[in-house]
């Protein structure tokens, strides 16, 4: 458990005893998993835009989940989604591009279309990038393609550590969640270190933690990796 739900900086977990906040009565609610790699993407992105205020985080306990969420909230019953204007909206890749245009603060989307197209690209490779996550944490296939893919992707824009070079954008939200989750089970698991021969991956990673948005969603990665190594039956 973080440190931020114990100093009451985060709000607590709910689970299936807890009572429904009222649905639709104007306050805009991202119910989250606070270690949900989906979830943070959306965390990050509400917190890049100074939203702190205006999207109220909504923890839940995936193991031991509100029946209210699926039958009132959102009948696909996964994190993230996002209560907004009378409506719950779900899917962490759209939920994204909806906060990033649709509420104030900085964008995490620069105009040049080179760099939109790329962020597009890096958008599409989500699936087969976690496909073979999953598939190096198991011992299957090469552990280190998906890593391979993310550091010829930061070598493109080459002036700064991020996707798109200086700025952080929409791409490292994407990416930050799963690799904080896989750097250190891989290691631990697999003897797998993800950044030797990486070297812009490896800045990237640094760099990150240069980011107050993505500080204030890391969790304790022991939490994250025996959650993982659960999933996945690994020792
Ligand atoms: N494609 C969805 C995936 C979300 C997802 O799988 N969330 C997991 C938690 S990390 C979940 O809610 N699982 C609950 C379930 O499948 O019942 C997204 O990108 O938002």
């Amino acid at each position: 458990m973080s440190t931020g739900i114990a100093q009451g900086v985060l709000p607590p977990v709910l689970d299936s005893t807890s009572e429904q906040p009222p649905l639709f009565d104007g306050t805009t609610r991202l119910y989250t998993s606070y270690i949900c790699p989906y979830a943070q993407r959306v965390w990050i992105t509400r917190n890049y835009k100074g939203l702190q205020d205006k999207i109220k985080l909504v923890p839940l306990d995936l193991g031991n989940r509100p029946a209210w969420y699926k039958e009132k909230v959102y009948h696909e019953n996964k994190v993230p989604s996002l209560e907004h204007n009378n409506e719950v909206k779900g899917e962490s890749l759209d939920l994204i591009k909806y906060i990033d245009s649709n509420f104030e603060g900085p964008s995490l989307l620069p105009e040049d279309p080179a760099k939109r197209e790329f962020v597009d690209e890096l958008f599409a490779y989500t699936d087969k990038f976690g496909g073979g996550l999953f598939a190096a944490a198991k011992g299957d296939g090469d552990a280190g393609a998906p890593f391979d893919y993310l550091e010829t992707a930061l070598q493109k824009f080459n002036d700064g550590p991020f996707f798109l070079g200086r700025e952080f954008s929409q791409a490292d939200v994407v990416y930050a969640p799963f690799v904080e989750r896989f750097q250190p089970l891989l290691l631990e698991v697999k003897n797998y270190d993800i950044t030797v021969g990486r070297p812009t991956l490896k800045a990237w990673i640094e760099a990150l933690d240069t980011v107050e948005a993505y500080k204030q969603t890391k969790w304790d990665t022991e939490e994250l990796v025996s959650g993982l190594k659960k999933r996945f039956q690994l020792s």
